[in-house]
């Protein structure tokens, strides 16, 4: 079973470092002259496929989008990420789960289980139970040749006060954002030591500014995928990847949503804008 990480590399080498987010907003249904209901979610969602599958390295469908409609929403979600797989095309499920470790062990086996309607390549979780608390989450992963992308320095301003915070700890003073980067280096050691990206990804907006710097954070010693919110309407742009991650650029999946979104819902012309912001995305990184 080829790992998580390999597979997000060579789908990265093939399309350009974007991830294309399915976020069905109740304002985004109505610009593509769809109804805020479930028909107007599936429509939504099959021209999002069609326009990225084959296109961009990996989608990303937002899961609370999905949810809004019950469980007629989640099993929309399913087809979706059914329809992903078919297509051959990696999907993140962004659903930030976190939780007790036992309890973690059922949101691992919803997202993660290979008999689960709902398993994605990947899938977003929150620390803030502990990083030791997403070991179940960590290891059916693994075991699955899928991955997990923890949260780190997220996009939103509100973010910083808990992921700056920090403590004096053994080895002098640690963030937040410190532990979680130390806990996916040690998870990704054993990729790096095969010369492969690791499968424990982190989620580090690309708005923060100088907070890895700021934090003396190592990214690039983490072998870790980066995947990097904010590019587009939260107002980041390529450029701004560069400045925020340093020599840890090459590990970076920008991801944006509404902004390549907006293109539809002409399926053609939402292509195009995902590929434009993806080759502008590569061109940025070999630069
Ligand atoms: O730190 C984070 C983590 C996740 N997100 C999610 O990414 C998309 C961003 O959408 P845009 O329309 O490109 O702003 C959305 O699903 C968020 O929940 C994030 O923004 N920041």
């Amino acid at each position: 079973m080829t790992p998580f990480g390999a597979r997000l590399s060579e789908a990265m080498d093939t399309h350009g470092p974007l991830c294309a987010g399915i976020d069905p907003h109740a304002g985004l249904l109505q610009a593509w002259g769809l109804a805020d209901d479930v028909d107007g979610l599936a429509t939504f969602a099959s021209r999002c496929v069609e326009a990225f599958a084959g296109t961009v390295a990996c989608v990303k469908p937002q899961s609370a989008f999905f949810e809004r409609f019950g469980s007629a929403g989640v099993a929309v979600l399913e087809k979706t990420l059914a329809d992903l797989r078919e297509a051959g095309t990696l999907a993140i499920l962004d659903v930030k789960r976190g939780d007790i470790g036992s309890t973690m062990g059922g949101y691992a086996q919803a997202y993660l289980g290979e008999s689960s309607p709902l398993r994605a390549d990947a899938i977003t979780v929150s620390p803030y139970l502990g990083y030791g608390s997403l070991r179940p989450a960590l290891d059916l992963a693994a075991e699955q040749g899928r991955g997990v992308f923890v949260l780190a320095l997220t996009s939103n301003p509100e973010g910083a006060s808990v992921q700056h915070a920090s403590r004096a700890g053994e080895g002098g003073k640690e963030s937040v954002a410190g532990s979680v980067v130390a806990g996916v280096t040690a998870d990704n050691v054993a990729a790096a030591a095969e010369g492969r990206l690791g499968s424990v990804g982190m989620v580090v907006g690309a708005t923060i500014g100088s907070a890895v710097s700021d934090l003396g954070l190592d990214l690039a010693a983490a072998n870790a995928p980066l995947l990097a919110p904010g590019v587009g309407a939260q107002g980041a742009t390529a450029e701004d990847l560069r400045a925020v991650f340093g020599a840890a650029l090459p590990a970076v999946l920008a991801s944006s949503s509404r902004d390549v979104l907006s293109a539809g819902p002409d399926v053609a012309a939402l292509r195009e804008r995902a590929r434009t912001v993806a080759d502008g995305v590569r061109a940025m990184v070999a630069s």
